[in-house]
């Protein structure tokens, strides 16, 4: 699904209007669909109460409370700005209703209140005023149920972030398409569940204003899914390497190696240098093993072309080993994890310069440590949300970046980016990194392109991470991959 932003939606509202569609119906069916919305979740509410700001945001909350009203609620409007200022729309909204708002200021939350906040949506432009973070305060304090109209107020549509004090929602009610801010933290928590309303602009209109920036859905990589096919041979489905760290440090290495043969990849092999083959062999028996000690070994190794993916970095330790192999596999297929990115702290433009001359095949796994490592400038500007952070981060670097967090981020050097949303909490634990890495280097492995690659990855992730359950440890992890032919 693509998502828009406050800008791109606003461009379609535009355009609806300049196609003869009339504004202030599609402001009705907006009020009508989160009137709708509050019935349906709160049927013994005791009182509604809307807020209303002094944009088109609020202008919804005056449909919604006379459509709330004519359903026979007790409903109470505290509207925040001066009602003399009111226009277009939002004007016309507020005078055909027959409930009469008082100031904001007179409002005072209780617990069994179920509260629309019109205050603030798209047009979210600065930090909330003082008295209005104060009255969020309130109803925070109070407990109040709140269904927020579009976006919770404070929470920016774009980047997700929150302009001072947000609201917190239990239900949040959008119109046509979400926007990043739904799902990029703080926002998403502050939505509770989200619903997305056709309110009638067409969608060619939304296709023509939309950018690439998708929810991270498997609509957005199935069709690069490996085949499954009982006829495939275990080459035709890929040869994963996954490095390894030297002695007492192969266990991250091994945990993503064998998420990468669960993942599909026809064969896996753990390449350890020579005080580790002891060790390895004991905990390995469908991954395979190749000694590799220096540069000049693997060099050698990878005149067979039939290896076709390679995982760089869970416990392989920092230092020049790192970046000369790196080096080396520059134009292959490669995940780029951890001790592998750290490597570069003190030179990333070595890594961006080896990248650069090839075309996108290396992806990319920081947290927000590593990013900071990677792209220190990109990461300190405060002007930038984690959308576009990481999207810089991809078009210097020439590499998918996959940007961790539990609202992971991927983006290609070419603009796309994908927002996983999937991921329950519990997937933060030791390990899971090598998880992903050898999930991703996998479908590396078996021809998937690195963005789809990448977004598929992130997903198989997280919905392990939901099949293994609250308690998991990354072990479990693998077996709690979905089976590719049951992905819808
Ligand atoms: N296509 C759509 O998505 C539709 C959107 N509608 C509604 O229209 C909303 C957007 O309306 P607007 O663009 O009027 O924006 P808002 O109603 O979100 O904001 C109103 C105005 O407040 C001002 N403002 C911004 N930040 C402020 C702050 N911190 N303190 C005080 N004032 C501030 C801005 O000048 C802004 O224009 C959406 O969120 C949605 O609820 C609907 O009415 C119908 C169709
Ligand atoms: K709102």
């Amino acid at each position: 699904m693509q998502l828009l932003t406050p800008e791109q939606m606003g461009q379609a509202d535009q355009m609806a209007a300049a196609s003869g569609i009339d504004s202030h119906r599609l402001m009705m069916k907006a009020g009508e669909a989160v009137s709708a919305a509050v019935l349906r979740r709160f049927p013994a509410a005791v009182r509604m109460v809307v807020l209303c700001g002094p944009g088109n945001n609020g202008g919804d909350g005056y449909i919604a409370a006379k459509a709330l009203f004519e359903a026979g609620c007790n409903v109470s409007i505290y509207h925040f700005g001066d009602l003399a200022n009111l226009k277009g729309d939002v004007a016309q909204a507020f005078n055909a209703c027959p409930v009469k708002p008082q100031p904001l200021a007179a409002y005072a939350p209780k617990a069994n209140d179920v509260v629309v906040d019109a205050l603030f949506g798209a047009g979210l432009t600065r930090s909330l005023d003082p008295a209005v973070q104060s009255l969020i305060l309130n109803l925070r304090k109070a407990g109040s149920n709140v269904v927020a109209v579009d976006l919770p107020s404070g929470i920016s549509g774009g980047t997700g972030a929150a302009l001072g004090t947000a609201v917190t929602a239990s239900h949040t009610i959008t119109f046509m398409r979400p926007k990043p801010g739904h799902f990029l933290l703080p926002g998403r928590e502050h939505c509770g569940t989200l619903e997305t309303f056709d309110i009638g602009i067409p969608q060619r209109i939304l296709t023509s204003v939309a950018g690439n920036t998708y929810l991270n859905e498997p609509s957005l990589w199935k069709a690069h899914l490996p085949a499954t096919s009982i006829q495939s041979h275990k080459f035709k489905r890929g040869h994963l390497t996954v490095f390894s760290g030297g002695h007492g440090t192969t266990g991250a290495a091994r945990l993503s190696a064998t998420a990468g043969l669960k993942a599909g990849a026809g064969l896996v092999t753990l390449a350890t240098p020579s005080n580790a083959c002891t060790e390895a062999t004991a905990h390995l028996t469908a991954i395979m093993l190749r000694e590799i000690n220096n540069v000049r070994e693997l060099s050698h190794w990878l005149e067979d072309k039939r290896l076709s993916a390679f995982v760089l970095g869970p416990g392989f330790g920092i230092g020049e080993k790192a970046r000369d192999y790196t080096n080396l596999l520059a134009g292959n297929p490669v995940v780029l994890d951890a001790d592998g990115i750290t490597s570069f702290a003190e030179s990333p433009d070595r890594l961006f310069y080896s990248l650069s001359k090839h075309p996108t095949t290396f992806v990319l796994t920081p947290h927000e440590g590593e990013f900071a490592r990677l792209f220190p400038d990109i990461h300190s500007d405060k002007s930038l949300g984690k959308l576009e952070k990481a999207r810089a981060a991809a078009s210097r670097s020439n590499a998918v970046v996959l940007y961790k967090g539990a609202d992971t981020v991927i983006t290609a050097p070419d603009g796309r980016a994908a927002i996983n949303a999937n991921a329950p909490p519990w997937l933060a634990t030791a390990g899971s990194g090598d998880v992903l890495s050898g999930i991703i280097g996998s479908l590396l492995a078996q021809e998937m392109p690195p963005f789809e690659a990448a977004c598929a990855g992130a997903w198989l992730h997280g919905a392990a991470g939901q099949n293994a359950g609250e308690g998991l440890s990354a072990e479990d992890l693998p077996n709690g991959l979905p089976k590719y032919s049951q992905i819808s």
